[in-house]
C-alpha cells in the first residue's frame, strides 16, 4: 500500500474551486495575453501552486527552479509527457520524436542526434545566410517602390516565410515561401498552423483533447474524421507533410542502395544514421517519415516568434539598435581584414550584445510558455523556496503520487525576481552582459545555457536548439545590418497571444489576426 502523507499537491495554495469538467484550463489557455495566469498565480500563491485540471484532477503548477530541475533532469523518463499532451503533439506533428516515449524515444533521438551536431549545424550556415538575404533584397525592392526609404511590413509574416525556407533548405526541400510564387501544397497548408490550431480553444476542445489521450487508436481516428475547421486544417497539413517526407526518405534510401554518398541535409543524415544502427537500434520507416513533420512544427513558428519578438522589443529601443549595428560593422570588418568575405559561426558567437539581446528575448518571450509532465512513480519534489500549505505548515519538499500531473511554467520561471533580478518584469538585455548571482537558495543549473528553459532541459529538451540559435543570430544580423525598425504609425497594439506558441497578434475592430506590423527603414 501507499504511504499516507499529511500534505501533498492538494494542500498547496492556489486559485481554489473550478468547474469539474475543465478546471482552471480556460484561465490558463484563453488569457488576454500569454502568461497572464502564470504570472498572477505565481505572484499570489508562490512557486508551487495547486490548480485544477480537467475532470477534477489536481495539478501541480510549478515555477520553482529546483522542482523543475528535478522533473526535467531526472533521466529515464521518470516524468514522461502526459497522454493528452502527447495527443496534442500527435495531432500537429505525427508520431515523431516529440511524441515518442521511453525506449522508442531513445532510439529516435540517437538516430537524429548526428543531424543536429555542432558540425552538421555549421554546414547549414550558408543556407540560413542565403535565405536571409533573399528576404533582405525583397524588402529593399518593396521600399524602393515607394517615395520614402521606409515602409510598414508585417514582419511576422515575412519571418514565418523566411524560417520555413531556411528550415526547408536544411531539409533539402524548397518551400518557395519567400519567392511568393509558390503553389506548394505544404507551404499553403502550413500558414500559421500552430496558432490556428491553438488560439482560444473552446471548453469542449479542452475536455475533448484530455479524453483523447486515453482512447484507443481506432476511436481517435473516428473522432478526428468529425469535420471541424481546426482538425481538417491539421489533417490536410499532416497529409501534405507526410507526402513530402516520404519522397525525401525514399530518395535517400535509393541513393544509399545505389552506393552513392548521399546528401548533407537533415533527412539524409537521419536515414544514414538509421542505416548504420544494428537491428535493435533501427527506427521504422514510418518513424523516419514522421520526423519531417515534427521538425517543421517544432522549428518553424518557434523561430519566427523569437525573432519577431526581438525586433518588436528593439523597435522601441533605437539606442540598442544603434549599438547592435556598430557591433555588426565591427564583426564584418574583422572578417574582411582576415580575408573572409563570409561570416563563420565563431563570428556570430563573438557578438556579446547580440547574444544578450537574444537571450533576453528567450527569457521574456519563451516561444513555448509551458510543458506538462506526469509522475511515473511516487516521488518527493525538493523545493528551492519553502512554501506554506493551506494549513499553515512550512514545507521544503512536496510528496507526489504516481500519476500526479505537473504543469511547468517556463514563462513564470523566467520572471522570478529571486533568480533574474528585481527588474525581471522588464525586457533588459544588460542582465546577460553583467549577470548577477541569485541572492538565495541552492545553485541552479539547467537548460541548454544561462539557466534559460526556453529550449527545456534534460533528455526531452529541444534537439534543434543549436540550429535555432544560429538561425536567430544570422537572421537578426542580416536584417539589422540593412534596416532600422520602429513602431508603426497610429495606435496599433501588438499583443502576446496564447496560441500554443506566444504569437504576435493585433486587434482590428472586432477581429484579431496574427501580425507584427513594424516600420522598416533602409539604413543609409
Ligand atoms: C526558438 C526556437 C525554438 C524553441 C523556443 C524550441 C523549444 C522547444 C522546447 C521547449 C522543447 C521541449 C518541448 C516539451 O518538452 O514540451 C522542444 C523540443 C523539440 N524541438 Fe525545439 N525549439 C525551437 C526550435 C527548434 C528547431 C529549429 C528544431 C528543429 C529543426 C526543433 C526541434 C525540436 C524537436 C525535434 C523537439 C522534440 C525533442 C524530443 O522530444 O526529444 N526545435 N523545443
Amino acid at each position: 500500500g501507499r504511504k499516507k502523507v499529511s500534505y501533498g499537491v492538494n494542500k498547496l495554495p492556489g486559485p481554489g474551486r473550478a468547474p469539474w469538467l475543465i478546471g482552471h484550463m480556460p484561465v490558463l489557455m484563453r488569457p488576454e495575453q500569454s502568461g497572464d495566469a502564470d504570472f498572477l498565480w505565481t505572484r499570489l500563491f508562490g512557486y508551487a501552486v495547486h490548480i485544477k485540471g480537467p475532470f477534477g484532477r489536481d495539478v501541480l503548477f510549478i515555477s520553482d527552479p529546483k522542482v523543475i530541475q528535478h522533473v526535467l533532469n531526472t533521466p529515464r523518463y521518470k516524468f514522461p509527457k502526459s497522454p493528452d499532451t502527447r495527443f496534442r503533439i500527435r495531432l500537429v506533428a505525427g508520431k515523431g520524436i516529440a511524441w515518442a516515449d521511453g525506449e522508442q524515444h531513445t532510439r529516435q533521438r540517437k538516430v537524429m542526434n548526428p543531424a543536429f551536431s555542432p558540425s552538421a549545424i555549421r554546414d547549414f550556415l550558408p543556407i540560413i545566410q542565403d535565405t536571409s538575404r533573399i528576404a533582405v533584397s525583397k524588402w529593399q525592392d518593396i521600399i524602393a517602390q515607394g517615395l520614402e526609404n521606409a515602409t510598414v511590413l508585417d514582419v511576422y509574416g515575412w519571418l514565418s516565410r523566411l524560417t520555413l525556407d531556411s528550415l526547408g533548405g536544411a531539409l533539402d526541400y524548397d518551400f518557395e515561401a519567400l519567392t511568393g510564387n509558390s503553389h506548394n501544397e505544404l507551404t499553403k497548408a502550413y500558414k500559421n498552423l500552430l496558432s490556428a490550431a491553438h488560439y482560444k480553444p473552446s471548453n469542449f476542445s479542452i475536455a475533448f483533447r484530455e479524453i483523447c489521450g486515453y482512447l484507443p487508436e481506432w476511436m481517435i481516428g473516428v473522432l478526428q474524421s468529425i469535420p471541424s475547421k481546426k482538425t481538417k486544417l491539421l489533417m490536410e497539413y499532416t497529409e501534405a507533410a507526410e507526402n513530402v517526407s516520404r519522397k525525401l526518405v525514399d530518395r535517400q534510401l535509393e541513393s544509399i542502395a545505389a552506393g552513392q554518398p548521399g546528401g548533407r541535409d537533415i533527412m539524409s543524415l537521419l536515414v544514414k544514421a538509421n542505416q548504420s544502427q544494428d537491428l535493435n537500434g533501427k527506427v521504422a520507416y514510418s518513424e523516419l517519415v514522421a520526423q519531417l513533420t515534427t521538425l517543421l512544427v517544432a522549428g518553424h513558428e518557434t523561430l519566427a516568434n523569437t525573432i519577431g519578438w526581438t525586433l518588436y522589443e528593439l523597435s522601441k529601443r533605437p539606442e540598442i539598435q544603434r549599438q547592435l549595428r556598430s557591433e555588426i560593422s565591427a564583426v564584418r570588418l574583422v572578417a574582411a581584414q582576415s580575408g573572409c568575405h563570409e561570416l563563420a559561426s565563431i563570428d556570430y558567437d563573438s557578438m556579446t550584445l547580440l547574444s544578450a539581446v537574444i537571450k533576453e528575448t528567450l527569457r521574456f518571450h519563451p516561444a513555448l510558455p509551458l510543458t506538462s509532465r506526469i509522475a511515473s512513480e511516487d516521488d518527493v519534489l525538493p523545493l528551492w523556496v519553502p512554501t506554506t500549505t493551506n494549513s499553515g505548515k512550512i514545507i521544503n519538499k512536496i510528496p507526489v503520487q504516481k500519476g500526479q500531473r505537473i504543469t511547468i511554467s517556463f514563462a513564470a520561471y523566467h520572471r522570478l525576481t529571486s533568480l533574474w533580478g528585481d527588474d525581471a518584469e522588464i525586457w533588459n538585455p544588460s542582465r546577460f552582459l553583467n549577470p548577477i548571482e541569485p541572492s538565495s537558495g541552492d545553485k541552479i543549473s539547467m537548460g541548454m545555457f544561462s539557466n534559460l528553459l526556453t529550449f527545456s532541459s534534460g533528455e526531452r529538451s529541444c534537439i534543434g536548439w543549436r540550429f535555432a540559435m544560429l538561425s536567430i543570430h544570422v537572421i537578426l544580423f542580416e536584417l539589422l545590418e540593412k534596416f532600422e525598425f520602429s513602431p508603426p504609425p497610429g495606435n496599433v497594439k501588438v499583443f502576446r497571444a496564447a496560441a500554443g506558441v506566444i504569437t504576435p497578434m493585433i486587434k482590428d475592430g472586432s477581429s484579431v489576426r496574427v501580425e507584427l506590423p513594424l516600420t522598416v527603414t533602409s539604413v543609409a
